[in-house]
């Protein structure tokens, strides 16, 4: 058993009290995308002592990563641990794997499932570690990768997981959300969220269970959007308390998508909302902070990154969880302020203006009243 074990509520050896039990790592885990999470995640995998194949599209980055040992192109300071193969075949990633990481981008996810198909394993868990909800048909990218790949129980893995520092062995903690239907007809022990979490488990990094895997996701795509609006106000020259105003309310926003969607609130007040919400809006190695702040300083979106091709999730995002939120009448402002600024060329200014304009409402959202703010008053 390696000697990890997992508190799991439903074994109680005395009331009120959580029983210990083992849960079976994974002998292989395969890592898809060799980026930098992907990376970090593989890193994990293999300080946690699994063996891992983590692949990548393009072959002479996976030599170069066996010939020099780290991924120059995303994580350059980072020594790869021992027990990674890094990979550009996709069927040698997968041979053999009892669990598959997905570390591609949210974008690619469709595509990614369509060649892994004749190339899994029948039933083996996917852990989805990207972040976002699917344009095209606003679905979680859990339900897409269903959808693709039925069979499969699918989860999530997710937090304020920073990919350099995860890899550089800071202590991090994410969750691993596997729904219920997965777990039920399964020993506790034996369930996805348990296996993964030891598999994933080493002295650097700490997963918790998880089985609102809605809940998690909303997390996870929205507060890339909230990390831009951030962003853009320090960008713009707004100071501190704007921030965490706009933290504490992206917090509800995310809330009450995830409730309409069928997941927790209180998962949201977990690492994979809240915990990743701080995160990603306190730094500007978020990409998603650092797209908003260069945009707020007046940057061109070809200017930001220096022209460079990066992956911003939240850009994606700030319309797929507006077109949901509108079809599903979910009222998310800070959401629809960057959409607007984003998609429909909104000047910056004026839109956090008129955010903070908008009529008073209760806290949380309980009352189903709402104050006319003194501006709009005046106008009349
Ligand atoms: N970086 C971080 O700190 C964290 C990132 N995430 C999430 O992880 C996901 C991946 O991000 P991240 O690793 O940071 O991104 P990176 O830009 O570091 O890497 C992206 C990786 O995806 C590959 N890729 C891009 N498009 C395709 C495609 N169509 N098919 C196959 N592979 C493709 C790239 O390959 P190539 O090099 O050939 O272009 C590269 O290996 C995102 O959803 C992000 O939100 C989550 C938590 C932390
Ligand atoms: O999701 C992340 C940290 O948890 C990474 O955030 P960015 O994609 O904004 O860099």
């Amino acid at each position: 058993m390696d000697g990890q074990t997992l508190r799991l509520p439903d074994q109680p050896r005395e009331p009120g009290r959580p029983g210990i039990v083992y849960a079976r790592p994974y002998t292989r885990i395969a890592v898809l995308g060799m980026g930098s999470w992907g990376t970090a995640l593989a890193s994990v995998a293999a300080a946690s002592g699994r063996e891992v194949r983590l692949w990548g599209r393009r072959e002479d980055l996976a030599q170069r990563m066996r010939e020099t040992g780290r991924n120059d192109d995303y994580l350059p300071d980072t020594p790869l641990p021992d027990g990674i193969e890094p990979t550009s075949d996709l069927a040698h990633a997968l041979d053999g794997a009892e669990a598959v990481l997905i570390v591609t981008p949210s974008s690619s996810l469709r595509e990614m499932c369509g060649v892994m198909r004749p190339l899994l394993p029948q039933g083996i868990p996917l852990a989805l570690c990207c972040k976002g909800i699917e344009r095209r048909t606003g679905y979680l990218l859990s339900h897409a990768v269903e959808e693709e790949l039925p069979g499969h129980p699918v989860g999530a893995l997710s937090g304020p997981t920073f990919a350099r520092e995860t890899a550089l062995g800071h202590p991090t903690a994410a969750t691993i959300a596997f729904e219920f239907r997965y777990t039920d007809r399964l020993a506790p022990d034996d369930s996805p969220a348990a296996r993964l979490s030891v598999s994933m488990s080493c002295p650097s990094f700490r997963p918790y269970m998880s089985d609102d895997l809605v809940g998690v996701e909303v997390g996870g795509a929205v507060k890339n959007v909230i990390a831009i609006a951030c962003g853009m106000m320090t960008g713009a020259g707004y100071a501190e308390n704007t921030r965490a105003a706009l933290i504490t309310r992206g917090i509800d926003e995310m809330k009450v998508l995830a409730e309409a969607l069928g997941g927790k609130r209180e998962t949201v007040t977990g690492l994979s909302g809240a915990g990743d919400l701080t995160l990603t809006c306190s730094s500007t190695t978020s990409r998603n902070m650092s797209l908003g702040v260069q945009l707020g300083e007046g940057k061109s979106r070809a200017e930001c990154f220096d022209g460079r091709d990066v992956v911003v999730e939240g850009e994606i995002s700030a319309a797929s969880v507006i077109e949901l939120a509108r079809r599903i009448g979910v009222s998310m402002p800070i959401c629809e302020a960057v959409h607007a600024i984003l998609y429909d060329g909104a000047d910056l200014n004026q839109t956090f203006t008129d955010l903070w304009a908008r009529p008073i409402e209760s806290e949380p959202r309980a009352l189903e009243i709402e104050l006319a703010h003194p501006s709009a008053m005046t106008e009349s």
